[in-house]
């Protein structure tokens, strides 16, 4: 099977290329071949390709950044995965898209299930959830996952400011108001496999999944975790804060829990633990230091 990847740098697009199984090939478009604030170029990848399958691991994430850049957030986040999915609609080629815990607005403490009302707290919520509707409107053969706190070896993401910020300081002040699952994009690389592979065998379920690591933890939990795990000399000492003393340009979800059942029932994919591919992680890190 072959996989036409969008995204080449990305947390989740270097663990798809490292870690795409036997018998699969991905072939990976950037920037360059495929800029996603222009939907035409992305559209074009797909009508040319040879590829079996579409993915998207392409975003605009920079969530403050948003609030102020909302026409280019909506593009990448919106019409870019609208035109990727037209054009593999019009081919009959399945598409698996990715997309966040922050189309939710973080009320209550249930977790959150595929069908309950979205109502996205910032400008990169709402573009994600842009970009949700017009990949249903689509109309093909469409996956479109949902996941949570992504973090890696590679890119930006929480637990490397962690370590970097950590080994600097005796105390780091972290919400403890905000609760998710935190995922490996290695483990998410892993689920978007099996579901590619069940298109190839013609039993894909298109739909909205979720996919987040377990448990569900709060930010300043994940930050203690992050310096238990770490072999750092002198570990900081977390301090919880409520959200109020963290201000930042966009609001974040409260409560970020995902209800991932559904993807078990129809997939056979399980939620992870984070914490043994926190552990996979932070050793990756430190055997490149
Ligand atoms: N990070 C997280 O915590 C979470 C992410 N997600 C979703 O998961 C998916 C993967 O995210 P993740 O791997 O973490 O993202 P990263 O921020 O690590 O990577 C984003 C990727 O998108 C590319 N990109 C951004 N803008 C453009 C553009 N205009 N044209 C072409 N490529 C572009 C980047 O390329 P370049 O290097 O050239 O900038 C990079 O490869 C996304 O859909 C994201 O919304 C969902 C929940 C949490
Ligand atoms: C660095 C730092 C952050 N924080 C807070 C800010 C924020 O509420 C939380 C996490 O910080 P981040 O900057 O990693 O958060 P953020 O960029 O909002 O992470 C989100 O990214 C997008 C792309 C997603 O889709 C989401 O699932 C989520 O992973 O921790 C502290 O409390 N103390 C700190 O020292
Ligand atoms: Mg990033």
């Amino acid at each position: 099977m072959r996989i036409l990847v969008f995204g080449t740098t990305g947390q989740l697009a270097r663990e798809l290329l490292r870690r795409a199984p036997e018998g699969v090939a991905v072939q990976a478009v950037g920037r360059d071949t495929a800029d996603l604030t222009d939907p035409a170029a992305c559209a074009a990848a797909v009508a040319a390709t040879d590829a079996d399958l579409i993915l998207n691991a392409a975003a605009y994430t920079a969530v403050d950044q948003a609030e102020t850049d909302r026409a280019t957030a909506d593009l990448v986040n919106g019409e870019a995965p609208g035109a990727m999915a037209r054009a593999a609609a019009a081919r009959g080629l399945p598409f698996l898209h990715v997309s966040t815990d922050y189309v939710f607005d973080g009320s209550g403490t249930r977790p959150w299930s595929e069908g309950d009302p979205v109502a996205p707290l910032g400008a990169y919520g709402a573009s994600k959830l842009l970009g949700e509707h017009r990949v249903a409107e689509a109309g093909g053969q469409a996956v479109i996952l949902r996941t949570a706190w992504v973090f890696s070896a590679h890119g930006k993401n929480f637990v490397k400011t962690m370590l970097r910020v950590g080994a600097e300081r005796e105390v780091l002040s972290v919400v403890d108001d905000q609760r998710g699952g935190p995922t490996a994009a290695t483990d998410i690389a892993d689920a978007l496999f099996t579901i590619a592979a069940a298109f190839g065998k013609g039993r894909g379920v298109p739909g909205i999944y979720h996919f987040a690591g377990a448990p569900t933890v709060s930010w300043a939990d994940f930050a203690e975790a992050i310096f238990a795990a770490s072999s750092l000399p002198r570990k900081p000492v977390v301090n919880r804060i409520p959200s109020s003393d963290y201000p930042t340009p966009a609001k974040r979800p409260g409560n970020s829990a995902l209800d991932c059942s559904l993807l078990v029932k129809t997939y056979g994919i399980t939620q992870p633990d984070w914490r043994k591919s926190l552990a996979d992680v932070i050793g990756e890190l430190e055997a490149e230091a």
